[in-house]
């Protein structure tokens, strides 16, 4: 076998309300966030007790792929490493290297190509093996973008579907309904850089200055309504894509529109229901139960309209069996299940892909 170990890659939370400014403080970094942004966002961890939920649902993804890897005959081990709260990347390499590996297949949970999506943890990969003192020992590779993946977009369709039908049975009409594919806003500047440089224009096309990531985003929504419309009969409500959490500064530009102005559009057009769909993200860490379940609701309700809110991948059985799917492409050249015609995504980034627009640094998994 190509690789000797599977690493769970992922973000990071703080745990306690004095892990809160230290793990802000890391996460943007050389980023140019203003001070009163990380205030702000500091208060929606201290007002959860300072812990993001986000390491408890990766432990409990990681417990599920440990248990069912095995039935789809993936017999390396499994070791989950964060890039901005422990398990740090760095100490985790150590100890895969000191467990005898050498030939590591890293999983992130991160379904889009952008630079923060993508290329950021490559670059963290590569600053944590050469802190570890493995370069050259140890390689890593990278799992592809899973964004139509049948295992990841399932789960998400199946509850679209379910909450669609509630909206229904309390008296709303499909088009009094009104569906937002939410995710992570990005700078525009990173939006038009992302996926690979040699299909910009295609991307530019599909999804203007959102690049590689909207488009990626918008097929995703795409392939889901497909799904819907096998489970609902009659017309389906409309959608669009809509962006949360923006960050940096005001005088930067970022993806719109924001989802608390969409809501706001959508009533006085006459909307009655919303459901978000967070298309963005995993699973149900702050970025989906602050901005989404507190803030966009409010917005909702302010309004007086209905709200849902879909849930995200999660642990889901098929979204755990999706990700064996795309490990076991890698180990052995299994069939490779895209549901859009943007994928199945490349394997490997080439150079320029997703670029760092302040500075180049080393990475992992070039192609
Ligand atoms: C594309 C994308 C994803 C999805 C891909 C992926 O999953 O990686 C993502 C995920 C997440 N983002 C998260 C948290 C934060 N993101 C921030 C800031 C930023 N995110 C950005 C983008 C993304 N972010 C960007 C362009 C910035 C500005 C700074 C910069 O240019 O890098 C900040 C700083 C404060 C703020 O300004 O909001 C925080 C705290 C959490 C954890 C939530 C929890 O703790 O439960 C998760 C999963
Ligand atoms: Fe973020």
């Amino acid at each position: 076998m190509k690789y000797d170990a599977i690493l769970l890659t992922s973000f990071g939370g703080p745990e306690g309300p004095e892990e809160v400014m230290p793990y802000l403080e890391r996460v943007t970094a050389g980023r140019g966030v203003p001070r009163e942004r990380l205030e702000e966002v500091s208060h929606h961890y201290l007002a959860l007790g300072g812990v993001s939920p986000i390491n408890e649902q990766n432990r409990a993804l990681l417990a599920a792929m440990r248990s069912h890897f095995p039935e789809r005959g993936i017999d390396i081990p499994i070791y989950w490493g964060n890039r901005n709260s422990e398990p740090f990347f760095a100490d985790v390499l150590k100890q895969m290297y000191a467990d005898g590996h050498r030939n590591v297949l890293a999983w992130v949970t991160s379904a889009y190509s952008s630079y923060s999506g993508c290329r950021q943890y490559r670059e963290n990969l590569a600053a944590a093996l050469t802190e570890a003192d493995l370069e050259g020992k140890m390689t890593i590779d990278k799992v592809r973008h899973f964004f139509d993946h049948p295992g990841f977009i399932t789960p998400i369709a199946d509850d679209l579907a379910a909450k669609i039908k509630s909206m229904q049975d309390l008296g709303l009409t499909s088009n009094q309904i009104s569906i937002m594919f939410a995710t992570h806003s990005i700078p525009t500047a990173m939006g038009v850089s992302s996926g690979p440089e040699a299909r910009r224009d295609e991307f530019a096309q599909l999804a203007g200055e959102g690049g590689a990531y909207a488009a990626q985003h918008l097929a995703a929504a795409e392939v889901t309504m497909k799904k819907v419309a096998d489970k609902i009969s009659g017309s389906l409500p409309d959608w669009s894509l809509v962006y949360q959490s923006r960050s940096g500064s005001p005088s930067v530009p970022w993806l719109e529109p924001d989802v608390n102005d969409a809501i706001n559009d959508a009533a006085d057009s006459g909307t009655k229901g919303v459901i978000i769909v967070p298309i963005g993200f995993v699973s149900d860490h702050v970025e989906v139960i602050w901005d989404l379940d507190n803030e966009a609701k409010d917005t909702a309700e302010a309004r007086s309209l209905e709200f849902a809110r879909v849930v995200t991948a999660g642990v889901a059985p098929e979204f755990v069996d999706g990700i064996a799917d795309l490990i076991q492409e890698r180990l052995s050249n299994a069939e490779k299940k895209a549901l859009s015609k943007l994928g199945p995504w490349v394997d490997a980034c080439a150079v320029g892909c997703c670029p760092n627009l302040r500075k180049d640094l080393p990475v992992v998994a070039e192609a």
